[in-house]
């Protein structure tokens, strides 16, 4: 196999962690699954939640198209935190002068800004609540009203968790819980990340309400495990929570690894967009070769 050297560049947002590669300057086409899961590995390789591909974009609509990968190797749909990170990335580059950046992101158009005291606002579209389209199988599943939501109750091998089923363009399950601290994230999240009831896997989110705009918020994400933030998990987390009638916009979320603020004007129109604002940190840059 011919050695491949990459230039990298680290990042986080709210400390989910992103090895950011640009691929508008470097061919990335030939990187194998394998690759990216030792590009990711905290160990054999730099360590990463996720890895963030910069391309061309393939509409004409958006400067740039940007990809994800899960630290297991897995190509998913949409990255909350990535985003942001992804917007500091062009601009530090270089690669893009305007304060706004329009993003390909698999079947939408995101649209960027970076604020003046740095935090990066994300218009990131309007959640999907429509089973079939998160997708999520509801048939067989008990399910009760909440608010103005439908919830479900997952089975679980050591009882039951009730769940409302969001997608942020990637699926959420989300369950309100009395202390995120002490709750089974783990073990059950990672039991709801394959449960069957969700065909493409999901991100367990583990949400506790402080007051109605403020939560703390634990994510088992799926293709990475626990992350310390997770940003279409907080998206998700608000729309249920305010679906079910215990949130107001906006709401401050508290994250492991730092703070999210969430607005969503869903008590007007479901199809309202979810902003988000929070932090992109550029950690350190280098170069890697891979075999
Ligand atoms: N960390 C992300 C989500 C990354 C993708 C997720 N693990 C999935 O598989 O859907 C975020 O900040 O949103």
């Amino acid at each position: 196999m011919t050695k491949l050297t990459l230039r990298f560049t680290k990042m986080h947002g709210a400390g989910n962690d992103f090895i950011v590669l640009d691929g508008l300057s470097q061919d990335l086409s030939q990187i194998t699954k394998e690759q990216w899961v030792k590009l990711a590995h905290r160990q054999f390789g730099i360590g990463a939640d996720q890895i963030l591909l910069v391309e061309k974009p393939t509409v004409p609509n958006a400067e740039f198209r940007y990809r994800i990968f899960n630290s297991d190797g897995s190509e998913v749909e949409q990255c909350g935190n990535g985003s942001r990170c992804f917007v500091r990335f062009v601009r530090e580059k270089g690669l893009t002068s305007n304060k706004t950046v329009k993003v390909q992101v698999a079947h939408t158009i995101l649209s960027l800004t970076e604020t003046h005291d740095g935090q990066v606002v994300v218009n990131m579209g309007a959640p999907i609540l429509t089973p079939a389209d998160i997708p999520f199988m509801d048939a067989g599943l008990n399910s009760k009203k909440e608010g103005s939501t439908t919830l479900y109750e997952l089975p679980l091998s050591n009882g039951s968790a009730w769940i409302s089923a969001v997608s942020m363009g990637n699926p959420h399950a989300v369950q309100i819980v009395s202390d995120v601290d002490s709750a089974p994230v783990t073990t059950a999240g990672a039991e709801i990340e394959k449960h069957a009831a969700f065909p493409k896997k999901v991100n367990a989110g583990f949400l506790q309400i402080l007051n109605r705009n403020e939560i703390k918020l634990r994510v088992f994400e799926r293709g990475s495990g626990e992350t310390l933030a997770c940003g279409t998990g907080a998206c998700a987390a608000v729309v249920s929570g305010i679906l079910r009638g215990q949130l107001d916009s906006p709401v401050l979320v508290h994250t492991r690894g730092g703070d999210l603020s969430i607005e969503w004007d869903g008590k007007t129109s479901l199809q309202s967009d979810v902003m988000m604002t929070g932090p992109a940190v550029t950690v350190f840059e280098g170069v890697v070769t891979l075999e």
